[in-house]
């Protein structure tokens, strides 16, 4: 079974604007609320490929009640540690170009965590972890090398999409899958990417240090595989980005729907890349169909 964990789980309030002066008062065009935070969105993309997981993370609050309950209404299991701060509200706002407000969100107690590694430690050699987002600064920096250990003694793989140094230090256990943009390539080498050549060279590295398989998109320019045996590259099909907030995690979760479905690396980027593509082109995540309309776009081109 694939569990995903979201440590900061948030209510994403979407906001559109014509445009933004500081100061001023503002009237909204529209807005909308989704229930947010990675590995949550990775599992609500998931369900839309008829792939089940279950969520787990700290919730608290109306807001952590409000995350649950729509999660049980898309048929989504969940088993959160509850804790006893409101869940954050993260603000995105779109004013033609997309600027976010992520809030730091409630402390989690020892306690708490204890709990969730609890649960953790039930996973078995079936299972999979995926590991999204940022960790609460109440919880050590060390929490995410903490719990893919707990994954190695279990045996249960697991996917990490965190930045920076979360995951560098994940590398050496060797996560099935990463998932950086160009930029948080860059950060992790200290260095500036800008083009898919670049990504090839820096993410055979992520290979070599222990990635069983990584991902690196580069938003509108297309998106790169790596792993011991291949590199591919993407190219992104065509159209206009509402929001791309979740674009990211819904190619985690395009990715491991298909790889689970066909075995097949090559599918499995390809639907990723459809995935993330019908997230951005929609308000909220991609659904089935938006994907399947998109798949024929996706060209794959094997680098030697
Ligand atoms: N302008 C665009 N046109 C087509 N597809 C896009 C565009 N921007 C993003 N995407 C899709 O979304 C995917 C992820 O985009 P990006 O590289 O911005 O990742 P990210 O920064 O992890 O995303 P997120 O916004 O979730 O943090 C891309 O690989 C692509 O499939
Ligand atoms: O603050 P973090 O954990 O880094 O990111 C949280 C977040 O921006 O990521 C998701 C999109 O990827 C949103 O649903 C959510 O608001």
């Amino acid at each position: 079974m694939i569990y995903t964990l979201t440590l900061n789980p948030s209510v994403d309030y979407i906001v559109k604007l014509d445009s933004f002066q500081l100061g001023a008062l503002h009237r909204t065009e529209n807005e909308a609320k989704f229930p947010g935070g990675k590995g949550i969105n990775v599992s609500r993309v998931l369900k839309q490929m008829e792939t089940n997981s279950k969520a787990l993370g700290f919730i608290g609050g109306f807001t952590g009640a409000y995350i649950e309950q729509f999660l049980e209404t898309e048929n989504i299991e969940t088993d959160f540690v509850k804790v006893v701060e409101d869940s954050r509200i993260n603000i995105k706002l779109k004013t033609g170009q997309e600027s976010e407000i992520n809030a730091k969100g409630p402390d989690i107690s020892e306690a708490a965590f204890s709990l969730l590694k609890d649960k953790i430690r039930q996973l078995n050699a079936d299972d999979l972890l995926v590991l999204a987002g940022s960790i609460p600064g109440s919880l050590p920096k060390t929490t995410y090398e903490e719990l893919v250990k707990i994954c190695k003694e279990t045996g249960a793989q697991f996917v990490v999409d965190a930045e920076g140094d979360l995951l560098k230090k994940v590398l050496k256990y060797k996560p099935f899958l990463i998932k950086p943009n160009h930029h948080e390539l860059g950060e992790l080498f200290d260095t500036l990417i800008s083009s898919p050549e670049e990504v090839i060279q820096f993410g055979k590295k992520l290979v070599s240090m222990g990635a069983e398989n990584v991902i690196v998109s580069l938003a509108d320019q297309g998106a790169v595989f790596i792993n011991k045996d291949s590199t591919l590259l993407a190219n992104v099909p065509k159209g206009k980005v509402k929001n791309s907030v979740g674009a990211g995690d819904s190619m985690v979760a395009g990715f491991l729907a298909a790889y689970e479905r066909t075995g097949d690396l090559i599918e499995a980027f390809r639907y990723s890349v459809a995935s993330g593509s019908a997230t951005a082109f929609s308000l909220g995540l991609c659904t089935k169909d938006q994907v399947a309309e998109l798949l024929p776009q996706v060209q794959i081109k094997e680098i030697r």
